[in-house]
């Protein structure tokens, strides 16, 4: 199965197209206003006219409630929820029902504990994305630019489709796919200038990066 290349936080025309052209496979859009990469209903309504039909739409909430997911639907029309915060799997299942688009759940990981809460969500979500736990003091629970460590997921035996994200940038994300086998990556300030601008140069780095991984594990494969 084709690596799946998410560039996350996008909130820039001109970034979303690099991110397009470069062979984004999925954009994420962040909805949570303490982040630097927060967008307005109204900017996400124009970038996903701009992405639609060229990469998945992911809409990124933290805790979020049904009315703000009702505008964030008619606004952007997203085609993963990605859900951040300590969403239940009730609540999962409920935005499954409510909603009718896949979920992809964000697991927090820092040591081998946090992955009892695998069984739970696994049942219920589409997808899972491993990222780096925020620190206790942190303004937000991702989106951090801190790497967790990927052996963690050595063993790991999921029968869902997982992705990597936390402190990924161009120079070790092909060793974060030799370790995790993981089906996708994901990145947000490893393609950044700064907290929420995005580099047009990185993110197309990353890409091609991203990919001439993904070639090599599968010549690998066929040896
Ligand atoms: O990106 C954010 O600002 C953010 C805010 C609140 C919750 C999640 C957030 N990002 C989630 C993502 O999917 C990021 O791409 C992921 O955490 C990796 O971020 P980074 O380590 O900066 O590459």
């Amino acid at each position: 199965m084709s690596l799946l290349v998410k560039i996350c936080g996008l909130s820039t025309r001109e970034t979303l197209q690099t991110a397009l052209d470069a062979g984004a496979d999925m954009v994420g859009f962040v909805f949570f206003p303490p982040s630097p990469r927060h967008l307005s209903l109204e900017a996400g309504r124009e970038l996903g006219r701009q992405a639609k039909q060229r990469a998945l739409k992911v809409a990124l909430t933290v805790d979020a409630d049904d009315a703000t997911l009702d505008n964030i639907m008619d606004a952007l029309s997203p085609d993963i929820f990605q859900l951040h915060g300590k969403e239940s799997v009730a609540r999962l299942r409920d935005i499954k029902q409510r909603f009718g688009r896949p979920v992809m759940k964000a697991v927090p990981v820092a040591t081998s504990a946090d992955l009892a809460a695998l069984p739970g969500y696994a049942a219920v979500a589409d997808s899972i994305l491993f990222d780096a736990r925020a620190p206790k003091d942190a303004t937000r629970p991702g989106g951090l630019g801190e790497p967790f460590d990927w052996h963690l997921l050595e063993n790991l035996d999921l029968k869902l489709p997982y992705m990597v994200s936390g402190g990924l940038h161009a120079d070790n994300v092909a060793e974060a796919l030799r370790v995790t086998r993981a089906g996708g990556v994901d990145v947000s300030s490893g393609v950044e200038s700064a907290p929420g601008v995005k580099d047009p140069e990185m993110i197309k780095a990353f890409i091609r990066a991203a990919r001439a991984s993904q070639d090599t594990s599968q010549e690998l494969s066929v040896r």
